[in-house]
């Protein structure tokens, strides 16, 4: 999916919302673990009820490699399961040397047909750049994370005297270009969003941390909107495990559609 079509989806749904299917086991309702695929039972639902308001989603790769094989399996199925119009995004984090990187980006670009995967930008440009040579993929690299610990080396400042995420970001919007490259900017770092956007004004950014990190939506929006919205904002657990019972895909739905209901009204102010 090319950025034009994003912010038309954006547009038509009145939505920038990204649903993280990051399912873990130990949360799935009791009625489903009598399945023979409890986790892609679960994410089935989950798309069911969320589709309607939701531009992307993101399942979080560590909750399905954890399971082994059979994880593995239920990633594959969901990702089938997931409307075709809707962006996928495999969050990886990976990112190595350049013939790794490459078998990465072929793992999930085309064994999978995830439309992007996040990388880590620690390896420098040849880590990345694999990544980039898939038409119609997409890097989303991190920038300035939502965790506490990205204080101890994003923020601390490089040779040149800027904070290093600025470096990741000017450095690295060469490699890439806003129609191939997103960055990571965690939702509960409030206005420095707004030194983000000042460096890409263009690029898109995927925002994680509403919800149960605590992360303000309304100063993601007025910090990092941009003219054609510029903006995935991620939420997981407050979406996905609203309920816990026969109900938690209804429950789901209601999240994902109070934080879509808030989204078109951040879209009409900002846009
Ligand atoms: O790359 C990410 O998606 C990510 C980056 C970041 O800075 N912070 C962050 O929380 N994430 C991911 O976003 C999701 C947040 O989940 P919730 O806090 O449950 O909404 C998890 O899958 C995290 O791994």
């Amino acid at each position: 999916m090319n950025r034009i079509d994003l912010f038309k989806k954006i547009q038509d749904k009145k939505s920038f919302l990204c649903v993280g299917l990051d399912t873990d086991p130990s949360k799935i309702p009791s009625h489903l673990l009598k399945t023979t695929d409890p986790v892609f039972e679960f994410n089935k639902e989950i798309i069911d009820q969320t589709a309607e308001f939701a531009v992307a989603y993101k399942p979080n790769i560590a909750f399905y490699e954890a399971l082994g094989p059979k994880g593995w399996e239920s990633l594959q199925k969901t990702l089938d399961y997931i409307p075709k119009e809707i962006f996928t995004i495999a969050d990886a984090k990976r990112g190595d040397i350049g013939n790794t990187s490459g078998l990465y980006a072929k793992a999930f670009f085309e064994t999978m047909d995830f439309d992007s995967i996040t990388v880590a930008p620690y390896m420098g440009v040849d880590s990345v750049k694999p990544f980039l040579e898939f038409e119609n993929k997409w890097v989303i690299l991190l920038a300035l994370t939502s965790n506490e610990g990205s204080a101890d080396f994003q923020l601390i400042s490089s040779q040149s005297g800027k904070p290093l995420f600025q470096e990741v970001l000017e450095k690295s919007s060469k490699w890439g270009n806003p129609d191939n490259m997103m960055y990571v900017v965690g939702a509960t770092r409030g206005e420095k969003i707004a030194e983000v956007r000042k460096i890409v004004p263009e690029h898109f950014f995927l925002v994680p941390g509403v919800g149960a990190q605590g992360g303000s939506l309304e100063d993601v929006a007025h910090f990092g909107m941009n003219s054609h919205c510029g903006l995935l904002v991620n939420s997981s657990r407050g979406i996905i495990y609203a309920g816990n019972d026969k109900d938690f895909a209804k429950l789901a739905g209601l999240e994902a559609k109070k934080l879509q209901l808030e989204m078109e009204k951040l879209l009409s102010k900002y846009l």
